[in-house]
């Protein structure tokens, strides 16, 4: 297949990126100021909030003072995190744009972030989807656990390819597949992506890579070969994901953009824009930027 001529990316870095932070809650004012620099960046998506219980994911606890201070951006899309109907009401009275449910091909995994089974999960997710509908709201479906579990160990791409079509088939509109412990080669994405192809058509799907074992890049490349044409990516390589032990960062997007721009694929994305961003949220969270173009161009 070919490469797709325009990739979207969809920025993670204020909600995967900053989830993680362990050390005090970062000031809701960083995290506006982040996305409202994001927002001037050519990027049509940006996750900005997480709707869960702040006892679980403390870092975002101010979702609704979030979505409530940043200045939005005409054509852009500001999404949330909504694992049940309680996170969903929070997202609707904050006005996010879009949602998305998470689930994953793991039990353990399942287990340990939203704390019920696959199939409970799936459950619940049910008339979160529903009510999204009724208001208009287009619901995204995350799989985690894509190319390995921290508990489970090894993923059947089978049982992605079952999660991701059950998620396509109550409503969601796109389906993100999350290598959420980074430990996927390119031969094994390619095969795991030929299998939920198989049950979910390739332009509903996107990928979601964290970078744990360098290996992101490369994965992407391989599944952008194979037609998926949406990449989730985080400013500066933020974030890694509470309740997968060792997972580092997603993918950096200034690093994905510049392989994006060498391979001729359109994004609408400025990189010296979304790198002096990178630069400005790790300054903030003192420390350098994670994604090797930036520190390339001097962003450090
Ligand atoms: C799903 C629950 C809530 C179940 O948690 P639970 O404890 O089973 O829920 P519960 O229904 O029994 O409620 C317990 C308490 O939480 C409250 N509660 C219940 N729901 C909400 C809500 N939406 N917002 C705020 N509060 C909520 C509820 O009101 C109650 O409060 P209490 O009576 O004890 O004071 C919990 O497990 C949770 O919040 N988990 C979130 C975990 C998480 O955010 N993980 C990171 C995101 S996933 C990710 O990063 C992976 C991804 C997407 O990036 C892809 C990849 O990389 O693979």
């Amino acid at each position: 297949m070919a490469f797709p001529k325009h990739v979207r990316l969809f920025e993670m870095g204020a909600r995967d990126g900053l989830q993680n932070e362990s050390g005090p809650v970062i000031d809701t004012a960083i995290k506006v100021e982040l996305i409202n620099q994001l927002s001037d960046t050519g990027l049509t998506h940006i996750e900005a909030a997480s709707f869960v219980s702040p006892k679980w994911v403390p870092q975002m606890g101010d979702a609704s003072a979030v979505m409530a201070g940043i200045t939005r951006k005409q054509g852009i899309t500001y999404s949330a995190l909504t694992p049940n109907v309680k996170g969903l009401e929070g997202a609707i009275a904050a006005g996010a744009d879009e949602v998305a449910v998470f689930g994953a091909a793991s039990e353990a995994f399942t287990q340990k972030n939203i704390n019920c089974s696959i199939k409970e999960s799936l459950e619940r997710f049910a008339p979160v989807i529903e009510m999204a509908k009724e208001h208009n709201i287009r619901v995204r479906g995350y799989v985690s656990t894509v190319m390995g579990c921290p508990y489970d160990g090894e993923i059947d791409p089978a049982q992605v390819a079952a999660v991701s079509r059950d998620l396509l088939d109550m409503g969601c509109y796109e389906i993100s597949l999350g290598d959420t412990i980074g430990v996927g080669t390119p031969l094994k994405a390619k095969r795991m992506l030929e299998a939920v192809a198989q049950q979910v058509p390739v332009e509903k799907l996107a990928a979601h890579f964290h970078d744990t074992y360098g290996q992101a890049l490369s994965n992407l490349y391989a599944v952008v070969e194979e037609g998926v044409a949406v990449i989730d990516a985080s400013v500066a390589g933020l974030g890694g994901c509470p309740y997968a032990q060792g997972a580092s960062g997603n993918v950096a997007t200034e690093d994905v953009l510049y392989m994006l721009n060498g391979l001729g694929i359109e994004t609408g994305v400025d990189l010296q824009k979304l790198a002096q961003t990178g630069h400005w949220i790790t300054a903030q969270l003192g420390r350098t930027s994670g994604s090797k173009v930036a520190l390339a161009l001097g962003c450090n």
